[in-house]
């Protein structure tokens, strides 16, 4: 706990609605700093998100939350404790779904679920978590013998089962395909509607569109924008690509440039596209990237 000035401070960590403080947050690993004094909060029943490159040290920040690596400096509060001190009343409050799996034995799904509701006061039924994350057809096969899909799909029911009131997933969709990860947004949805808070780490800019409510987007080891993901598309400041058969622009009064080249054309522009940034451009911005190319599925021909 740190005070500044005379006037008591709030300790960190004291604000019951705030699952998770952070101040100043490093991490160093020898010469690499991971993670370079991070500031961020995290309200109860938020669903937030955590988006950046490979090695910005999303993963990092996620383990020293969770209380599965020490930081090297800084305050951390989680659920009001911090969590390199944290008891096992704490860690049964707490669902963890890492990227390094457990190394499972040679159980069934069902009954690693049950194995796993008991180590927690309040779980939830297995059966039911096992059907709410979709591997009810599957339940009686052996955990090991998954596809990718199924065993990320066992990890988040593993990280339920408990009910926490926080769950922190890091990249938990990774080899899921489409209708999975639809279904998988559903049931993040519904834990948020019970209460839980949810921090999730994502590589994918539609999941955190999808489910966020606040994105916070990391650039080697710190925080480059906090935002809605609403607030964060706001940031194209009403601009606009204008392309056609002949040149691009970027500009705020698409409509006047579209009509200065009608007129210069005298009649149809060719191949005439107008476009709205998409929230993948303002993350490419952020994180120091532009696209070489205008993915097909973001671009708007307009007539
Ligand atoms: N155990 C470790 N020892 C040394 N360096 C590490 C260790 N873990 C991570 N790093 C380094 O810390 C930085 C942040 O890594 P981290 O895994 O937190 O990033 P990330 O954002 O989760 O990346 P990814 O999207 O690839 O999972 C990287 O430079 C990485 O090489």
């Amino acid at each position: 706990m740190t005070t500044h000035g005379t006037a008591p401070t709030t300790p960190l960590g004291a604000d019951r609605d705030l699952v998770v403080s952070v101040r100043g947050l490093r991490k160093e690993y020898g010469a690499t700093t991971a993670v370079d004094g991070l500031d961020l909060d995290v309200g109860r029943g938020e669903i937030f998100a955590m988006l950046g490159p490979n090695g910005a040290g999303k993963t990092t920040t996620t383990e020293i939350l969770a209380g599965h690596r020490r930081a090297t400096a800084g305050d951390v509060s989680v659920l009001g404790l911090d969590p390199a001190r944290a008891s096992r009343a704490w860690r049964s409050r707490v669902g963890v779904v890492l990227q390094s799996t457990n190394d499972l034995a040679e159980l069934s799904i069902r009954e690693l679920v049950h194995q796993f509701a008991r180590y927690y006061p309040d779980p939830r039924d297995p059966d039911d978590v096992v059907e709410m994350v979709g591997l009810g057809e599957q339940s009686g096969s052996r955990a090991r013998s998954l596809s990718g899909g199924q065993r990320r799909r066992l990890d988040v029911a593993l990280g339920v089962v408990g009910r926490p009131e926080l769950l922190f997933l890091d990249e938990p969709t990774t080899g899921f395909d489409p209708q999975a990860r639809r279904s998988f947004w559903e049931l993040l949805r519904e834990l948020r509607a019970t209460g839980t808070t949810i921090w999730l780490t994502t590589h994918y800019l539609d999941e955190a569109d999808a489910l966020a409510d606040r994105v916070a987007v990391m650039r080697a080891g710190s925080i480059v924008a906090l935002d809605s993901p609403a607030g964060l598309r706001a940031r194209t400041h009403g601009r606009a690509v204008v392309r056609w058969d002949g040149g691009e622009a970027t500009t705020a009064s698409p409509t006047t440039l579209v009509q200065d080249l009608a007129a210069r054309y005298q009649g149809e522009v060719p191949a005439l596209e107008v476009r709205r940034p998409s929230l993948e451009d303002v993350y490419l911005e952020l994180i120091g990237q532009t696209p070489d190319a205008v993915p097909e599925s973001t671009t708007e021909a307009q007539a």
